[in-house]
């Protein structure tokens, strides 16, 4: 049996008297795409923040691929290959689609040496290149990023997101404010890296239609504690999670 490359144990977390998290442990096999689900408030941001260092849980303890990673800051996950994609998204208005990728880059893989007396793309724009094709996005790479609809910067975010080579990608409302045709081609794309890279995704998501079909495995929330696993056909027929959304 391969290695989790995600194992999550045990997280609680309280803000004062409010139990966001209660208990919760999960596996992520490499290659899964693990869909977050469950009503406003259930804690899934909570959860996501735990597992990536931006909160510190009360209990319980996070490992990528064997290795305890608990308390760990961002760039720190990030140089073990954990990346993030955020609700709000982390492109530069000002600059173009292709400088974004780029800096993308060098955030993720530049030395200090390279960035000081490499050349002025630290050899990244070639791979710059080919991920900005990868998503289609070709013709709008001289564009400043702010120009673009919401939907194109959120490839871009994920273009960002995907150079730095991640083993594990934590995608937050991948959907959010991206309209239906975007939102196809987004989803096409997103399956496209995971089969062509193996790269693990953990996605956090409210539009159902696009969790149910880029997922493998879903997992359900409802205040703060799972209620329910297992194959999006399985998720949709649960009745325990459909009484959690109308209740909820
Ligand atoms: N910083 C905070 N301080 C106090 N309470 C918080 C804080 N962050 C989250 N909460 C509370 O914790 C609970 C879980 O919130 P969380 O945002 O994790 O849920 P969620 O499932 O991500 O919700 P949504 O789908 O609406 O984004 C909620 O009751 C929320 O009000």
């Amino acid at each position: 049996m391969s290695e989790a490359v995600l194992s999550v144990r045990d997280i609680t977390k309280s803000f004062g008297g409010i139990r966001a998290v209660r208990g919760v442990s999960f596996d992520v096999k490499p290659g899964e795409v693990l869909g977050l689900i469950g009503p406003n408030g259930s804690g899934k941001s909570t959860l996501f923040n735990c597992i990536l260092g931006q909160l510190k849980p009360d209990t319980g303890s996070v490992s990528v691929s064997g290795r305890d990673v608990s308390g760990l800051r961002a760039s720190e996950l990030n140089r073990l290959g954990v990346g993030r994609t955020f609700q709000q998204l982390s492109v530069f208005p000002k600059m173009s689609v292709l400088d974004n990728v780029i800096l993308a880059g060098q955030e993720h893989r530049g030395t200090l040496v390279s960035r000081l007396f490499g050349p002025s793309d630290a050899g990244l724009t070639a791979e710059a290149e080919r991920m900005i094709a990868f998503f289609r996005l070709t013709p709008l790479k001289d564009q400043q990023a702010g120009s673009l609809s919401y939907g194109q910067q959120k490839l871009v975010d994920a273009a960002m997101a995907f150079m730095a080579r991640p083993r594990l990608v934590l995608l937050d409302e991948p959907a959010g404010g991206v309209n239906l045709t975007m939102l196809a081609h987004f989803k096409d794309r997103l399956a496209a890296y995971n089969a062509e890279h193996g790269t693990t995704f953990v996605v956090i998501e409210h539009n159902m239609e696009f969790v149910m079909s880029l997922c493998t495995r879903i997992i359900v929330l409802a205040e703060g504690a799972i209620i329910a696993e297992g194959t999006p056909d399985e998720i949709r027929s649960n009745q325990t999670v459909i009484d959690a959304y109308l209740g909820g």
